[in-house]
């Protein structure tokens, strides 16, 4: 039995329509493709990202906030959405597995993520949040937010950024593990875990979203994980993406990807966090990672499918 941590990303649940309902049909469908590890034996561990949702609920909160209502705070946000999310999965994997006649149990556990207070990701905000805007719509988004920092993310559109401190540890780990150990699914480190500072005996919360790719990485070396799997929207990583002589990586050894990562190659705030976590992973435990397609779980399994990364060189590392 292999101990598998999966992250799902943010963009994957929320692609056009940001209503509860069709996100609930989205993690519905991720996990009928989920079920499939803990039928293959596997041992599940989800994690999840919250890009599109904090956003989005930071224009809610902002949109009504009044002396009597006031707005949330961010790490506050990143709670909630670890609430919502957690619900839609913890509820669409339990039912998944009683209809494939497994008897598991399902737990969303609130994640609060370390981070230290003087990283320098609090001055240069990465983390893309919220839905895309339009070239055009730009200039009328300055005027109504402008203390907003907005970037192109990966040729898809604008989007606000906030700051992204990496993250030290995950505060709720060691439950984690006996959860894990108990033969339960649990859900963890929503949107990255809620960012938060140490002060003694206190947790004290920081306005900003941790990447879910790297904390993703830290629970699974901190559980033993034997792989950590990245589904996303695209069918692996690709070098020269969006390029004329694009080509996707079926297997890469960490040596040859990690020099694409310090060419900068990839594109920040999307496919460089998750290759970044994925070498960590490979590079700290000796196991693999895989960076593939939310739809092709079940070729992800037989080794079909995805980006495979890899501690060893791998001579031709290209599809
Ligand atoms: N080198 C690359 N290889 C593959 N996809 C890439 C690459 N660079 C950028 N992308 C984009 O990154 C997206 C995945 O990032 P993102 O949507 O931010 O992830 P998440 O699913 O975690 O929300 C892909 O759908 C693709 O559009
Ligand atoms: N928190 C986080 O990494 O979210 P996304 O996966 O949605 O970007």
């Amino acid at each position: 039995m292999a101990k598998i941590v999966v992250a799902v990303g943010g963009n994957a649940i929320l692609s056009k329509d940001a209503s509860a309902e069709a996100q609930m049909k989205a993690v519905k469908k991720t996990a009928k493709e989920l079920v499939k590890f803990i039928k293959n034996g596997d041992q599940l561990i989800i994690t999840h990202g919250n890009g599109p949702q904090v956003g989005n609920l930071l224009l809610q909160q902002n949109a009504a906030d009044s002396e009597a209502n006031p707005a949330m705070p961010l790490d506050t946000c990143g709670a909630m959405t670890q609430g919502s999310i957690g619900y839609w999965f913890q509820n669409a994997m339990k039912e998944e597995l009683l209809d494939s006649g497994i008897d598991k149990d399902v737990m969303a556990i609130v994640t609060q993520t370390i981070v230290d207070e003087n990283d320098p990701a609090f001055e240069n905000p990465s983390k893309p949040i919220g839905p895309f805007y339009k070239e055009a719509d730009l200039p009328e988004l300055k005027s109504m937010h402008p203390d907003w920092d907005v970037i192109e993310d990966s040729g898809r559109g604008y989007r606000r950024v906030v700051p992204s401190p990496k993250p030290l540890e995950i505060n709720e780990y060691a439950a984690i593990k006996k959860v894990v150990d108990a033969g339960i699914v649990p859900i963890v480190s929503g949107g990255g875990g809620i960012p938060v500072v140490r002060k003694g005996n206190r947790l004290i919360g920081k306005e900003a979203v941790i990447d879910k790719d790297f904390s993703a990485s830290k629970i699974a070396q901190l559980i033993d994980a034997d792989k950590l799997i990245i589904l996303t929207s695209a069918g692996g990583v690709y070098y020269n993406y969006g390029k004329p002589d694009q080509v996707e990586l079926k297997e890469v050894g960490i040596d040859d990807i990690q020099k694409h990562i310090d060419a900068n190659e990839f594109a920040k705030g999307s496919m460089m966090p998750k290759v970044q976590a994925a070498v960590a992973f490979v590079r700290n435990t000796g196991n693999p990672a895989v960076i593939g397609d939310l739809e092709d779980v079940q070729q992800i399994i037989e080794g079909n499918e995805g980006t495979t990364i890899v501690k060893h060189a791998v001579p031709a590392a290209v599809k």
